[in-house]
């Protein structure tokens, strides 16, 4: 997978060559490019803001630099139609299942905003050459999309073939069924006075299975009544 960065922040994604994804960069599973969008500047400024036509508070991404960077891209894309994603307040929510789509495409363009946000005609210019999709990590405010970007990558990346070291290890985590997951324990036995449960300790696994699904719909049933209603709506 191609995954393209467009930022005014290009050293936050530094971070991108740790880990699992840092493993998958150097073993060619993802294809990870930064852009600095100052770099399709061409003042003395680097300007890449300005006030809001129809007045209002704080600045507005130019769309120039946007379009210049994103011709490149497109023009280096592996496939005909790429994915943009721009992180915005005002998008779908991201969730586990749109993880998982985001993980099966072959060239994903991240594009961070800041500011009071993105020229409209950016979204526009860019649903003309390729698919685009603003995603909501929740509703609250961030100064800009870089760190919803790197919680995206974190999310679908893990997901990719090869990422991660254990598949199994990806089934039973919270949201992967609709469930929260059950809680883990490991040694010692007895710490500080509190005992791993019983059933744990028993080594009768079609047991332990049972207990692990019980905590799951107790604890989802208990945090997020939201999540439990529909997993109890597909049973
Ligand atoms: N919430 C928010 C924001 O305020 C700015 C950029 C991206 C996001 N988001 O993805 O949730």
């Amino acid at each position: 997978m191609r995954i393209d960065i467009v930022t005014i922040f290009p050293q936050f994604f530094d971070i991108l060559d740790l880990s699992l994804l840092g493993k998958a960069r150097a073993q060619g599973i993802i294809d990870l490019h930064v852009h600095d969008l100052r770099d399709a500047t061409h003042d003395r400024h680097r300007a890449v803001d300005d006030t809001p036509y129809g007045g209002g508070a704080g600045m507005v991404m130019k769309p120039e630099p946007w379009g210049e960077t994103l011709d490149a891209i497109f023009e280096a894309s592996p496939v005909d139609s790429p994915l943009v994603v721009f992180p915005s307040p005002a998008g779908t929510t991201f969730t586990q299942p749109y993880a998982h789509e985001l993980s099966r495409e072959s060239h994903i363009i991240f594009g961070c905003g800041r500011y009071e946000g993105i020229d409209q005609r950016v979204f526009e210019y860019a649903a003309s050459r390729a698919r685009v999709q603003l995603v909501s990590l929740g509703d609250y405010v961030l100064n800009g999309g870089e760190v919803a970007v790197m919680a995206m990558i974190e999310a679908f990346g893990r997901l990719i073939p090869g990422v991660v070291g254990n598949p199994e290890s990806l089934v039973e985590e919270s949201h992967e069924q609709g469930l929260l997951e059950y809680p883990s324990y490991t040694k010692p036995a007895v710490w500080r006075d509190r005992e791993v449960p019983s059933i744990l300790l028993s080594g009768h696994h079609a047991n332990i299975a049972a207990w692990r699904h019980e905590q799951q719909v107790e604890r989802t049933q208990r945090v997020r009544p939201d999540l439990y209603a529909a997993w109890a709506n597909e049973q």
